[in-house]
């Protein structure tokens, strides 16, 4: 499922329109398929409130407003702009309304705000029709700001149509203030902006709704993860050995973090590594040895180590950088891995190093993979993480094909940026899981799960699925308040089959 921007969503309207179906009929479907997922929660007793603005989003809110009305539910429709500045289908949406003698107020002054509020007393449910994907960069007047504060101070169910108001479309960053939904009923596909940065508090839970039109309209570039795209696990044939099944070499830890290695290797074993080799340096060698997994092999090694070294015995894969610290220097082992033949998973304090020697992504001839979270990502590349979040899907994507590397960029809704440009948002996840060593379990997950003949790109997008899918299994079971890094490891063997 394609995730889109407000550009490419409008283009996909056009499109639908010109094949035949006209812009009223899609508004009529969005509001009766938007009325039918709200109508879910509803009792006889549910008073809903519909806040609907100037443009097409307001629209949707007066059918929503109709079909609750039909079928005899309280409704307050309340329009926050002129009647005259409606867009044309809002304004057919209006009037059938009107034909059917609905009651309909307009917000102009203090005194209406006044009796929205006594209203909003009573009310069950607030629906946040007033700016969806045509919300523009600019400053929204004051009147809104006041609205959109009494709908955060009501505590009952917020819902909003396609995209809370004030959330910009495009990036998941607000103009001013915005609102904080409860749920969002998503129109067609995701918007990048539900997606990326704040945009995932305001939306709060998303439900998607399908009204027909078709998203090949726009190019192949974005996609939403769902667990039937991965190519990964594959069926075992029966006539197999373990290194069939990786043979996956973790180069970590340093003194004080000794653990992050032992979660990278347990990350690769849980997610179906045949064989792990963990390289240490001599000074961590007893405690690992200790705490490590009896499948795992621990090995010392010095700094000229190569991928050549690495590679008699069967290695397939080669994971640098978890708990690796920034004491020593890297540099000169990633250029040599780099030179090599065999994939290269890029983590944590990897990254620091890499930044060094980044021109050797561009020659190198061998698959690579990075996993920075935005701070990382922002030293790699030298621009400022605030410019990067104002558009870091631009940002990915110019270094994955610039550098023809597969970058992870972590967040709650981790982006896998491909070398041919593609890019896909991770469905899964929580906030539970943004704590220590989650990363180098993920880290070991996508080497783990590449070592078995699985290409890094698509390996980095089924370990990130998992990883998230793991996470929430727990979180589902025991909350997110106990959530560590071996809660994630444990929970693989439930989501994982
Ligand atoms: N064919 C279509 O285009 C469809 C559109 N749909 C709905 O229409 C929405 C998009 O409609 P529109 O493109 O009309 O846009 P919106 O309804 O999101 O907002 C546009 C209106 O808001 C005003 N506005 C924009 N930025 C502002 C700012 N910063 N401060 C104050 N006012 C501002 C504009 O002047 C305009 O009146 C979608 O989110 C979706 O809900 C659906 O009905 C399905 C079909
Ligand atoms: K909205």
């Amino acid at each position: 499922m394609k995730v889109v921007t407000p550009k490419e969503m409008a283009v996909m309207d056009r499109h639908a329109v010109a094949a035949g179906t006209p812009s009223i009929e899609l508004m009529e479907r969005a509001g009766h398929a938007c009325a039918e997922v709200i109508k879910v929660d509803l009792d006889e007793k549910a008073q809903i409130i519909i806040l609907c603005g100037p443009g097409n989003n307001g629209g949707d809110g007066l059918v929503i407003g109709r079909s609750l009305i039909e079928d005899g539910y309280t409704v307050h429709l309340f329009l926050t702009a002129d009647r005259e500045k409606l867009s044309e289908d809002s304004q057919i949406s209006l009037k059938r309304l009107e034909d059917k003698n609905i009651p309909i107020r307009t917000l102009q002054d203090d005194a209406d705000l006044e009796d929205l509020s006594l209203i909003m007393k009573r009310a069950t449910h607030v629906v946040d029709a007033i700016f969806g994907t045509g919300l523009v960069d600019k400053e929204i007047p004051a009147s809104y700001n006041r609205i959109f504060d009494l709908v955060n101070d009501f505590d009952r169910e917020k819902i909003a149509i396609d995209i809370p108001s004030g959330l910009r479309g495009d990036i998941g960053l607000t103009i001013g203030n915005g609102i904080f939904a409860d749920k969002t009923i998503v129109i067609q596909n995701y918007k990048t902006g539900c997606l990326l940065n704040d945009g995932p508090d305001y939306t709060g839970d998303t439900i998607l709704i399908d009204i027909g039109i078709d998203e090949n309209s726009i190019p192949n570039e974005k996609y939403y993860t769902q667990e039937s795209d991965l190519k990964f696990p594959q069926k075992r044939k029966k006539n197999t050995h373990k290194y069939d099944y990786g043979s996956v070499v973790v180069i970590a830890g340093s003194k004080g973090m000794s653990g992050a290695g032992i979660l990278s290797i347990e990350g690769a074993l849980k997610s179906g590594g045949g064989l792990v080799t963990c390289y240490v340096p001599q000074d961590i060698y007893i405690p690992v040895v200790a705490r490590a997994p009896a499948e795992a092999l621990i090995k010392t090694y010095d700094c000229n180590i190569t991928s050549d070294d690495i590679k008699h015995d069967r290695k397939k894969v080669i994971l640098i950088g978890p708990g690796i610290g920034r004491a020593k220097n890297y540099s000169f082992i990633l250029e040599h891995l780099l030179e090599g033949s065999l994939p290269v998973v890029i983590d944590a304090d990897g990254i620091h190093h890499l930044a060094v020697v980044v021109d050797s992504l561009k020659e190198s001839k061998t698959p690579v993979v990075i996993t920075p979270h935005f701070a990382e990502f922002s030293k790699l590349i030298d621009v400022p993480r605030e410019d990067i979040l104002k558009d870091p899907i631009g940002y990915g994507q110019k270094f994955a094909m610039e550098y023809q590397v597969v970058v992870v960029l972590k967040g709650y809704r981790t982006m896998i940026f491909g070398t041919n440009g593609e890019i896909w948002f991770n469905s899964t996840g929580n906030p539970g899981m943004a704590t220590g060593g989650s990363g180098d379990v993920l880290a070991g997950m996508i080497a783990g799960i590449a070592g078995q003949n699985v290409n890094l790109f698509e390996a980095a997008r089924a370990g990130v699925f998992y990883h998230g899918k793991a996470g929430d299994y727990y979180a589902e079971h025991f909350g997110q308040s106990t959530l560590t890094a071996h809660s994630i490891i444990e929970s693989l063997k439930y989501v994982l089959k």
